[in-house]
């Protein structure tokens, strides 16, 4: 069975084609700047990769029609017909209340998802455009949704609920719902194979830091608590993202500095963490590599970033009464091993100690990183967002 996986993204698509006997990837990539005036696709098949510089993509609908004829072509396409895709598996990045679990899409499940848009301003609005053209496209497959949200809705009342007044979350659904909950999910089921133990009998603390970045406690497989809030905003610090800031500072600024709400909106979204301290850039490499040439305000940013992360993990140590495993995965998670290295710096207390070596060791593989005597075991484990949705979308069709 063939399943193609969409992420869209505002003014991108992310996909992959997956053939699921055997889990392999068939072809995958990345259509970009959609909207302006030259888009890129990078197109892979068979780790040979492929740069299509085409004219304007002018939608989504646009998008997902020009990557299916790159899956279809007879010269180099992996596909005979568009028919041979029987499922497509879609990231939705907020649920809302209403899923728990991932979905097949009908009306009742679109309207479901546009009632949430208020909550995820700037995710599911490209998502439904995404839906919406790739069932244009494709009509005979079994649409499926799979969303963020949905492997958080285990936690428990007292940690999804704000300190607000109670009719916040009665009229608004004001909560936490927290975030890359396929990533977690996938991350905690690898470490229990990686382990050798059922999932039910681990606590974990898995450390999604990529672009976004948030942590979650996992007790007995599920979600216990998780650092994303309503919004993919609240938390760690981020590539731009703020994180926890003290809420009074949002009326302050729009007093002092005569801002809009939207202003102030993409101010913390779009230029803050890595970003507005570093005041260059809120890409990892780049900050680490100023940090290195001596850049004072680019070592504050990271300093501010592990500080952050590390208070983050020692409390999700508390609410379990310790852990069997940390995992890191996505971007920085995965390849910044001078991240994880200051993150887990003096904890042996709390039963963390690194191999300095084999953190330090360059490698795509999941390992363990931790010193043999570690009562937690530090694991790196190379997150798959993208076959967990396809494997979700196979188990619904
Ligand atoms: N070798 C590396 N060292 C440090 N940071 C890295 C490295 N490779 C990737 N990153 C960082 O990972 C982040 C992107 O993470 P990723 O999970 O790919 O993002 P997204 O959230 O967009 O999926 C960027 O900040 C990037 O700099
Ligand atoms: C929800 C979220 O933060 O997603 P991403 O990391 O892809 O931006
Ligand atoms: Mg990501």
């Amino acid at each position: 069975m063939k399943v193609l996986v969409i992420n869209c993204g505002s003014s991108s698509i992310k996909y992959q084609l997956f053939e699921m006997e055997d889990e392999t990837v068939l072809a995958s990539g990345l259509v970009e700047k959609i909207g302006a005036e030259a888009a890129i696709i990078t197109h892979e098949v068979a780790d040979r990769e492929e740069e299509v510089i085409t004219g304007e993509i002018l939608d989504h609908r646009e998008g997902i029609n020009r990557v299916l004829r790159l899956l279809v072509r007879p010269d180099g396409g992996v596909i005979k017909d568009e028919k041979e895709v029987a499922a497509v598996g879609h990231r939705v990045v907020h649920g809302g209340e209403y899923f728990a679990e991932s979905a097949i899409i009908t009306r009742e499940v679109r309207t479901a998802i546009r009632k949430t848009i208020d909550l995820a301003p700037l995710h599911n609005p490209p998502n439904l455009l995404g839906i919406d053209a790739a069932q244009a496209q494709l009509p005979s497959a079994v649409h499926v949704a799979v969303f963020d949200t949905a492997f958080h809705q285990s936690m428990p009342e007292y940690a999804y609920m704000y300190p607000l007044p109670r009719i916040l979350y009665q009229k608004h659904r004001v909560r936490r719902y927290g975030f890359h909950g396929t990533s977690h999910q996938y991350v905690a089921q690898r470490a229990a194979v990686f382990l050798g133990k059922p999932l039910e009998e681990l606590r974990l603390i898995s450390c999604h830091i990529g672009n976004g970045a948030s942590l979650t406690a996992i007790q007995h497989g599920k979600s216990v608590d998780t650092s994303m809030g309503m919004t993919p905003l609240e938390g760690l610090m981020m590539g731009t993202r703020c994180g926890d800031i003290d809420p009074a500072i949002v009326p302050y600024v729009i007093a002092k500095e005569e801002l809009t709400l939207a202003e102030v909106k993409s101010m913390m979204n779009k230029h803050s963490g890595l970003m507005g301290v570093s005041g260059f850039s809120g890409d990892m490499r780049e900050v680490t590599e100023a940090m290195f040439d001596g850049n004072k305000q680019a070592k504050l940013a990271i300093d501010m970033y592990v500080y952050r992360l590390k208070k983050m993990i020692g409390s999700y140590l508390a609410i379990m009464n310790g852990a069997d495993a940390l995992i890191f995965t996505a971007g920085v998670g995965e390849n910044a091993s001078s991240i994880r290295q200051k993150a887990c710096e003096d904890m042996s207390f709390l039963g963390i100690s690194l191999d300095l070596e084999e953190n330090a060791k360059r490698c795509k593989k999941e390992r363990v990183v931790s010193a043999a005597d570690s009562k937690v075991k530090v694991l790196v484990l190379p997150t798959n967002e993208e076959l967990m949705i396809a494997r979700e979308a196979k188990e619904l069709v």
